[in-house]
């Protein structure tokens, strides 16, 4: 009995045991199982912080090089694409995940064709395009573009070359939070232009400023923006190269998602890395139960501006392999007894907490040596960093300057090695010394106090400054200065950028020069006149005084223009310039109007009132002859003059009238001065009136020709007539020909009326001499068109052979100013008319600048004396001794001379006593029309 109960207590006893070995057995198999769960988990979490912080670091370090690239471009101003290759040539070979780096530029649609024509230079096919509907195309105008300018490497990025990114709102999304922010700012994946595949790119902008400087607010940036420096990074590609390049994609178990934007979700994922588990997922579904549920974890991060977030899991694993222990476990405890179960216990419980101690402390090391390992990275990248920034100063075109904020005057701590270049100084002499030691003696004081005011209120500033080489040349600058601050906020220096911008401010100088110069004369031109005009009217309004406004214009400027050529009409117009500026005092204003029109402005001052002397010299001054290649001229000039305030009180209106008393002068014979006067005005109007009419005169058969007689002295009787044309006006009756002649020289109707005036007077000539008045000839009025025409010549012979009318029956009158102009081609064209047979006369003799040296080389016939010296030869002594000498100097050159205007019989007497061959005038016979004319001569009798 006792041993039945022994053993039922043993068995009780053992199965107590067994039971209680059981439940400790399932005990120690849980606690097992959950410690290598723990194990697990622990070493995916560090697995996945791995991944995560290396894509972090990978990413930032991108962003960082952005920098790099933008203070370069910053500092060095505006680099040359051979400049931009070679700076980021090393950097394209360190960061083998930078797909490019770009420089983009704002171009305003007007300098399009420009940019564009320039671009070409370096590119041949260069235009700015567009991406649209994922063909690169050519842009559609718009008002600016921002033209992808430089992007290297070129090779694989061609086709964003010359792309505007206006048209893509991602990237000025991108470019708009990289203004808010002031700091470098990350566009969305988007597709690239120069990438044919479906991945997606980010552009990672940091925009550029004027003079290299960021200002401090967004809308100043705004303002300042002239363009950006961008890195280019292909999503996929970088995460796998920044990965790959830290070994971390050999983990088969491990499966990666990234994503970029505000959502973690399939549109914004750019990278995918599945474990191998992963792969062969249909296995998986059919093991089921036996393999353990993935881990994951998300984690997300801010790039410039983007949220990246990163889904890291691990694959499903066996239920075996992670609990493998435990299972072991869980049979040998149902084999073996409670003690080997509690001991089992102990010895798990034990095991547990060391593994635990073990774990956590190798979780620390690897903390602290990824710190370390993080810190010396961000050490040398810093040291990188620095180093190339100071190597980017170094090598910059432009001149920089750190000057200390902490000691008065703020001297020169570091200049570079420009600074020597384009200022002359090197450190040595100017390290210590206040930068005001470039101002020289005539600088805009100013300037620099603008420069001393923000450095006193630590602020950027911009000033244009002239200053001086240390050669004592002027120096222009384009001058920056923005303060430095320490890590605690307080600015400890400045840091300047000096710009030269001499040869600019000489070019702008020249162009502001050119603007106001008249390019072929120098003088000034008529956009500075109006600015001189006004000047002038103001002073003479103010000190109550007149002035004149003086209209020149030169005589038959395009006689000469058209015999001897473009050229030498231009050597002329410099010439008669420089005579009239010195023909006035220094005070005085001459300025070119355009032609042979010239202005000049006499301001009365208090010593020297205004006189007509001052004309005499100017006309005087364009009077003396000119040599062109070989040819003398003798010009003249007319003058108009308008007086201030008697003329008008401004500008326009005296140079109005100003020209019209020009034209006066013109009218009344040329080479003399008129000064303005009301009636002019009126004329000027009728001028207008007539001009248009003037037009359809021939063909309405509205002229005719009057004849005055021309008399013999020595027999009394006619022997010729002159040929003036009347104009009968259907409105205005008969018009004097003084009233339109010079118009019709102006418009050129001259030589279809010259010609009709030649044909008719020749006809009716010679009807004449078929009537039996066998010697009477006609001399007909040759005008200067006529004269210049290329077929005068042959053109005078047809008529001739046209009317059967004798050549010698013909005289020509040319004007004395019209031969002189050009001597050399006046005598050119004078033989071939004498050749033919005809006789020419010199009208108006005594009223021009002759020479008389040149007048023997003349081959012409007879010289008429002036009517305005005939008028007075009776009553001025000046007027008779040179019309004595006129027929005097005819005689001796064997010419006969005829005198015009004889009106009295004491100036036929006169005229007569002294030899005079011919006269006319109205003393025998005003011109009358030739019905008239022929009863003259029929009536056969002496006249005189
Ligand atoms: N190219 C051409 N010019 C022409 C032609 N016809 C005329 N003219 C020129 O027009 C100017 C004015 O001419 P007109 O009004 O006909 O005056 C002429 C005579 O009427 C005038 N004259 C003649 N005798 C007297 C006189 O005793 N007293 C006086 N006060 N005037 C007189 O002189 C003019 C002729 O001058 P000129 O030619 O110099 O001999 C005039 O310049 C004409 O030349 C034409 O067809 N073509």
């Amino acid at each position: 009995m006792r041993r039945v109960i022994n053993k039922l207590g043993a068995t009780l006893s053992a199965s107590l045991t067994l039971m209680l070995g059981l439940c400790a057995t399932t005990l120690v198999f849980i606690a097992t199982s959950r410690l290598e769960d723990d194990a697990v988990n622990l070493d995916f979490e560090r697995r996945a912080a791995l991944r995560t912080f290396t894509v972090q670091r990978g990413l930032e370090e991108a962003v960082q090089v952005l920098s790099v690239i933008n203070h370069f471009y910053a500092t060095v101003g505006d680099p040359t694409r051979q400049q931009f290759r070679n700076f980021t040539k090393p950097l394209l070979e360190r960061y083998p995940y930078v797909r490019a780096f770009s420089v983009q530029r704002f171009v305003a649609d007007d300098d399009r064709p420009v940019f564009e024509a320039l671009r070409q230079g370096a590119v041949p096919d260069f235009e700015i395009t567009a991406l649209i509907d994922g063909k690169v195309e050519r842009a559609p105008q718009l008002p600016f573009y921002l033209v992808v300018d430089y992007v290297e490497p070129l090779d694989g990025n061609r086709a964003a070359l010359g792309l505007d990114l206006t048209g893509n709102p991602v990237i000025m999304q991108a470019l708009e939070m990289a203004l808010a922010s002031g700091r470098p700012a990350s566009t969305l994946p988007i597709r690239l232009a120069q990438s044919s595949s479906d991945q997606r790119g980010l552009l990672v902008l940091q925009p550029v400023y004027r003079g290299g400087v960021q200002p401090d607010n967004p809308a100043a940036r705004r303002a300042a923006m002239t363009g950006d420096t961008a890195v280019v990074l292909q999503a996929t590609e970088l995460v796998q190269k920044i990965l790959d390049g830290a070994g971390l994609l050999d983990d088969d178990q491990i499966s990666l998602r990234i994503f970029v934007g505000p959502k973690a979700d399939e549109s914004s994922l750019v990278y995918r890395h599945d474990s191998a588990m992963e792969q062969s997922h249909g296995q998986l579904t059919a093991l089921g139960n036996l393999f353990s549920e993935p881990s994951s974890t998300m984690t997300s991060f801010d790039i410039a501006g983007q949220t990246w977030h990163m889904g890291i899991s691990i694959a499903p694993h066996s239920v075996f392999a992670d609990h493998y222990g435990s299972l072991l476990i869980l049979l040998a405890g149902v084999i073996s007894s409670l003690l080997g179960a509690a001991y089992l216990r102990a010895l798990s419980m034990r095991s547990y907490r060391v593994q635990r101690l073990v774990e956590e402390k190798t979780a620390e090391l690897r903390h602290t040596n990824a710190l370390l390992s993080d810190d010396i990275k961000a050490r040398r990248l810093a040291e990188r960093a620095l180093q190339l920034r100071h190597q980017a100063i170094e090598a910059s075109a432009n001149a920089t300057i750190i000057l200390s904020a902490q000691a008065p005057d703020y001297p020169i701590e570091y200049v570079n090695p420009a600074f020597g270049r384009i200022t002359g100084y090197s450190p040595d002499e100017v390290v210590g010394q206040s930068i005001r030691f470039l101002e020289g003696r005539d600088s805009d004081p100013g300037g620099f106090e603008t420069v001393w005011i923000a450095m006193r209120e630590k602020r950027e500033h911009n000033v244009v400054l002239r200053n001086y080489h240390k050669d004592g040349s002027e120096l222009w600058n384009d001058f920056y200065i923005a303060p430095v601050k320490d890590d605690n906020g307080a600015v400890t220096h400045f840091v300047a950028a000096l710009y030269d911008i001499t040869s600019m401010k000489r070019y702008e100088a020249e162009l502001e020069f050119q603007a106001s110069r008249d390019t072929l004369t120098g003088l000034i031109n008529r956009h500075m006149l109006r600015h001189h005009l006004d000047q002038a009217i103001g002073n003479a309004e103010r000190q109550k005084q007149a002035l004149w406004l003086v209209f020149v214009d030169l005589d038959r400027f395009k006689f000469v223009n058209d015999t001897l050529g473009h050229k030498a009409g231009d050597t002329l117009l410099r010439t008669v310039a420089g005579r009239l500026r010195a023909a006035v005092r220094e005070a005085d204003t001459v300025a070119r109007l355009g032609g042979d029109e010239f202005i000049m402005i006499l301001p009365e001052q208090d010593e020297l009132t205004l006189d007509t002397r001052s004309l005499q010299r100017i006309m005087d001054a364009v009077a003396a002859p000119i040599t062109l290649g070989g040819h003398t001229l003798f010009m003249t000039c007319s003058i108009g003059v308008a007086c201030y305030p008697a003329d008008g009180t401004d500008g326009e209106t005296l140079i109005k009238h100003a020209d019209i008393a020009m034209y006066r002068g013109k009218q009344t014979g040329r080479n003399n001065f008129q000064f303005y006067t009301p009636a002019m005005n009126e004329q000027a109007l009728e001028r207008l009136r007539i001009e248009g009419d003037l037009r359809s005169a021939l063909d309405n058969n509205e002229f005719l020709l009057h004849y005055q007689p021309k008399v013999d002295l020595a027999s009394g009787r006619i022997v010729g007539s002159e040929a003036l044309i009347r104009w009968q006006h259907p409105q205005l009756g008969m018009v004097s020909p003084a009233r339109f002649i010079g118009l019709a020289e102006e418009t050129g109707l001259i030589l279809p009326i010259g010609a009709w005036v030649l044909r008719t007077a020749c006809v009716q000539c010679r009807r004449w001499q078929l009537d039996g008045h066998d010697d009477i000839s006609v001399s007909v009025n040759l005008s200067v068109g006529q004269f210049l025409q290329k077929d005068l010549v042959i053109s005078i012979a047809d008529v001739l052979e046209d009317t059967g009318l004798p050549p010698a029956s013909l005289e020509l009158e040319l004007t004395e100013s019209l031969m002189m102009t050009d001597v050399e081609h006046a005598i050119g064209i004078l033989t071939g008319l004498k050749e033919l047979g005809v006789r020419l006369s010199i009208d108006d003799f005594g009223t021009g600048y002759s020479s008389l040296a040149y007048l023997k080389r003349f081959p012409i016939d007879v010289l008429k004396i002036d009517r305005s010296f005939v008028r007075d030869i009776t009553i001025d002594a000046d007027d008779a001794a040179i019309t004595a000498s006129i027929i005097s100097l005819a005689r001796h050159l064997k010419l006969r001379v005829i005198a015009e205007g004889v009106e009295t019989d004491e100036q036929l007497d006169y005229l007569r006593h002294y030899g005079c061959d011919e006269i006319q005038g109205y003393l025998f016979s005003p011109p009358v029309p030739a019905e008239k004319f022929e009863q003259l001569l029929r009536q056969e009798r002496a006249v005189v």
